[in-house]
């Protein structure tokens, strides 16, 4: 049963917006069939829109023709029913923007990009880092959002952000996920103003109530259940702040054990035991949930009555 009938999203994008996971079958293989029922499963659940290829999407266990089947298949089955955002993360600023390009033109809404970076060291400085952003702004029309995130251990400043959106006018978007995301958010709309049309939310949606307090319009969560975040957004978004509250402390134990216990595999595990998906594989070297942490988050799910659970049964 649909959470909410879609509407055709128009810009500034708001809303939830959650990570979908690149579905695999048991031995390791995509299963692009698996992936259009997690895609359906995504919107009944009141996706107001979604995002592909990240790292929740396990993107670093794909190859380049994977990401573009991948994308190619996403882009076709959602045929517009809510805008769809491609990670094109590259250390490369060419084969960032080729990507972009790509993305562009099979009808995504928005690219998701991190910083250029590399395993846990290589790194540039913020000429280079600006350079890599004009190049990348250079090659599309689309807006683009800047996902920072502690793992590409690239510090940037609110004043480099403001900086960049200053600059160039489809970097538009930014999801904070750092260590005191809802006093960024907020410096960086005081420092950005209008070139800040999307300030977002991330990690789970751990720190939600906060950075909506601090202005976020836009939560990148994980890709299980939707319809709970639904639940804290949409009140929030009517004014009724008590309501978005009881809400956000409702769901946060399943939150809290997602963004500390499960990460990404978390979304896979609901949808296998509800039907929506036959196999909650990750690619190898990434590890199956323990059984016992399984059945802790399926326990959280179930009380809170997540679609995920119900959804294809
Ligand atoms: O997949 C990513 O890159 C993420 O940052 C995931 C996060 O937004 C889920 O809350």
């Amino acid at each position: 049963m649909p959470v909410a009938p879609q509407q055709k999203a128009q810009r500034p994008y708001r809303g939830v917006f959650p990570v979908a996971p690149t579905i695999f079958d048991e031995r390791g293989e995509l299963d692009l069939e698996g992936q259009r029922r997690c895609i359906d499963f995504m919107i009944d659940a009141g996706s107001h829109g979604i995002c592909i290829l990240a790292n929740f999407s396990e993107q670093f266990v794909l190859t380049d023709a994977e990401r573009e089947a991948v994308m190619h298949a996403v882009l076709e089955h959602v045929a517009g029913r809510v805008p769809v955002i491609v990670t094109t993360t590259h250390f490369s600023s060419a084969v960032c923007a080729a990507r972009s390009k790509q993305a562009e033109a099979a009808g995504a809404a928005m690219v998701m990009v991190m910083p250029p970076y590399h395993g846990a060291t290589f790194r540039v400085p913020e000429k280079g880092i600006v350079e890599f952003f004009k190049v990348l702004s250079g090659a599309i029309d689309i807006p683009i959002m800047i996902q920072d995130a502690p793992v590409a251990g690239t510090p940037l400043s609110v004043e480099l952000l403001a900086r960049l959106a200053r600059e160039f006018a489809n970097i538009r978007y930014f999801k904070i996920e750092v260590a005191g995301a809802a006093a960024k958010l907020r410096s960086l709309i005081e420092a950005g103003g209008s070139d800040i049309e999307g300030p977002w939310d991330g990690e789970e949606a751990i720190t939600l109530l906060a950075d909506l307090d601090a202005g976020a319009t836009g939560a990148m969560t994980g890709g299980g259940y939707a319809d709970g975040i639904r639940q804290i957004i949409d009140p929030y978004f009517a004014g009724k702040r008590e309501e978005a509250k009881a809400a956000y402390e409702r769901w946060l134990p399943l939150i809290n054990y997602e963004n500390r216990q499960c990460g990404l595999i978390a979304c896979k595990v609901m949808m296998q035991a509800g039907g929506v998906i036959k196999s909650e594989a990750v690619r190898h070297p990434l590890q199956p949930l323990h059984p016992a942490t399984r059945a802790g988050l399926l326990e959280l799910a179930k009380e809170r009555d997540a679609l995920a659970l119900r959804w294809g049964r």
